[in-house]
């Protein structure tokens, strides 16, 4: 039988009402105590590692996640963190990068309602979760939710209430757990035949500046002061205004020659960037060989660099870092560099 450990992180899975809202409030034990169904397929044991709603997830929990892991990989077959929602997809993305090449599976799971509620998604998500955590073809970080199996690197919260709430962006599922069956789509375990490998620094000074129409750079050359890289979330397939009011050759020339890294990215969910489609991106990309997201998620672009910057601050070894493949985060790079 496998055996697992259960990581308990709060979330709304593990919250109880009170005075001032939900609070998570319920540990791993208790967790498990509503999915007895699992002792037919593993034995599970749990540690707490933080109670919080993943509104307060900072990258120095994911730090201390990837060391929970790392002490005790050895001694388990298969691992399930238990977290709030609204940050999931953040998480799952940071774990992808500080812990690569586990042939075990690391799985993220959490619910839209409280486990103690006699309607909720939780029971099914924590069941389903050990059961893709006990199988055998199961490796590297996922999320597990409302049946799906997304990749670490994937995964983005598109619905606040549904059951539905995550989806798999630019990428397939890469399982679907239906009742007591695992169906793979992407069944890959034996290709990725390196060792795990874990990482132990992050660095949190990565920001995001969302634009909107009429957006000047001011805020671009406030963020230079402040952070090693910034996130622009352009338009569409991406691109900067040249309008006479926003400045942002010379706020981005500035972030370049201070050695800080600026990555282009989209707020378009679905199908990515890709710069060099028109003026407005092509030729402000290319004077400063800025670094694109292309079909990246937002969550995967940002902990990717926050674990880069946290090993080298190098522009070409940022660059050749962030266009590496990992868990599957990119599949635009070959060749665009
Ligand atoms: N459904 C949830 O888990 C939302 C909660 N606020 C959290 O992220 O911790």
């Amino acid at each position: 039988m496998k055996h697992l450990l259960l990581l308990g992180t709060g979330g709304t899975i593990a919250c109880k009402r009170g005075e001032n809202g939900l609070t998570p409030l319920l540990t791993g034990d208790e967790l498990l105590s509503y999915v007895p169904d699992a002792k037919k397929f593993c034995e599970v044991e749990t540690v707490q590692v933080l109670n919080i709603d993943s509104t307060n997830m900072h990258p120095k929990h994911w730090l201390k996640l990837a060391q929970v892991l790392e002490e005790n990989y050895d001694d388990y077959d298969g691992f399930v963190i238990c977290h709030g929602t609204d940050t999931m997809a953040y998480t799952a993305a940071a774990m992808s990068y500080l812990v690569q090449h586990s042939s075990k599976p690391i799985v993220i799971t959490g619910a839209q309602k409280p486990i103690d509620l006699d309607v909720t998604d939780a029971r099914t998500n924590l069941l389903d979760s050990l059961r893709f955590a006990a199988s055998e073809r199961a490796h590297g970080v996922t999320i597990v939710f409302d049946g799906k199996v997304i990749a670490g690197t994937r995964g983005k919260k598109e619905r606040s209430k549904s059951y539905n709430a995550f989806s798999s962006i630019n990428f397939p599922y890469l399982a679907v757990i239906q009742d007591e069956h695992i169906l793979y789509y992407i069944d890959d375990k034996w290709q990725d035949r390196e060792s795990v490998r874990f990482y132990h620094e992050m660095d949190s000074q990565v920001s995001l500046l969302k634009l909107i129409p009429s957006m000047d750079s001011s805020l671009l050359d406030y963020m230079a002061e402040h952070y090693d890289a910034v996130v622009i979330e352009s338009f569409g397939v991406g691109g900067l205004p040249s309008y006479e009011s926003g400045d942002f050759y010379s706020s981005i020339e500035k972030w370049i020659s201070m050695g800080k890294v600026v990555v282009m990215t989209t707020q378009v969910t679905q199908e990515g960037s890709n710069m060099s489609v028109y003026e407005v991106g092509q030729k402000i990309k290319n004077a400063f060989g800025l670094i694109e997201s292309y079909d990246m998620t937002l969550e995967a672009t940002v902990t990717k660099l926050m674990w880069i910057l946290g090993q080298t601050k190098d522009h070409d070894k940022v660059r050749e870092m962030f266009y590496e493949t990992i868990n599957h985060d990119i599949l635009w790079n070959t060749g665009r560099r």
